[in-house]
């Protein structure tokens, strides 16, 4: 649930965010915590890739603060509230395997926690990969390959966890599947989601808060409360349902906060991207 004291969990405090003198993000103030999960919805440019940068520490050239329980996530010795992200590449290197792709990530704690034990097969058994192991990405199909990236987001056990349009461009059922196995991991491990999608329903599917962003420079124009049960497919009634509620309330969001591109997660016929066991 959200924090009612700004100084647990995340608090971004953005005052402004320029590229060469030009404002893209205006004033900013978000308060989550461990086990929301919220969802950043608005048109093409709107910010919502240069604000998961700034989260994530990828870029510190900003006006304002972003803190985790109340220390700035780029503190030096402060743990960036253990940060996994996940973009639309999967991103994964071609030359390990599945496993070793995971495993990758746990390098830095295997050398420096004596006795740790590594997490990535069990994660990938969780996402539904406990058979393809030792297959190299080129052998996976595309939703395959997600599924490791998604898996390789949670070794870290993410308290903070930034996915940018992770699911885009694969097909419906397929990517049904990727949100239900991430709406599992979220159950389990907890971590405070902050997702990038241009697909209402998607947002309206997973998250129970979504963050409307638009206007130049971007700000959050409303802050929208989710309450159908989550992990529901896209294409349900009560995706369906949930969707006209919300636009019925709010038809501003009709002109101008979502563009067009959110038709961009629709069903493709590109069958690299089914989940497929093998290409
Ligand atoms: N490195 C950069 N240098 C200059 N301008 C940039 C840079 N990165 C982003 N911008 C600009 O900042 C604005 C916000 O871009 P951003 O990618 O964050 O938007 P977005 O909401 O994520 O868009 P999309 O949904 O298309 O991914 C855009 O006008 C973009 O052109």
């Amino acid at each position: 649930m959200s924090t009612d004291n700004p100084r647990q969990g995340l608090h971004i405090a953005l005052r402004e965010k320029a590229f060469d003198g030009t404002p893209v993000i205006g004033s900013v103030d978000i308060h989550a915590d461990s086990g929301d999960f919220v969802a950043l919805v608005g048109p093409s440019g709107a910010g919502k890739s240069t604000l998961l940068s700034l989260v994530a520490g990828l870029d510190s050239d900003y006006l304002g603060e972003i803190t985790w329980d109340g220390a700035p996530l780029s503190a030096p010795g402060h743990s960036p509230a253990r940060l996994g992200m996940m973009f639309q590449e999967p991103r994964l290197m071609p030359w390990l395997s599945a496993l070793d792709n995971v495993r990758l990530v746990e390098a830095q704690r295997e050398a420096d926690e004596p006795g740790f034990v590594s997490r990535a097969a069990t994660l990938l058994e969780e996402v539904g990969l406990g058979h393809a192991l030792h297959v190299w990405p080129n052998q996976l199909s595309g939703g395959m390959q997600r599924r490791v990236a998604l898996a390789r987001a949670f070794t870290v056990e993410p308290r903070l966890l930034l996915m940018d349009e992770p699911f885009v461009s694969l097909d419906m059922p397929t990517g049904n599947r990727l949100r239900r196995a991430l709406l599992a991991l979220c159950e389990r491990h907890r971590p405070l989601v902050l997702f990038v999608t241009h697909d209402l329903r998607e947002a309206l599917a997973l998250a129970d808060r979504i963050l409307f962003m638009g206007d130049s420079p971007a700000r959050v124009l409303l802050d929208y409360r989710v309450d159908i049960e989550r992990g529901r497919d896209l294409e349900s009634a009560e995706v369906a349902h949930a969707q006209q509620t919300l636009l019925a309330r709010h038809p501003e969001l009709l002109s101008g906060i979502i563009d067009g591109s959110s038709k961009r997660t629709d069903p493709y016929d590109d069958p690299r991207n089914n989940d497929e066991e093998t290409p």
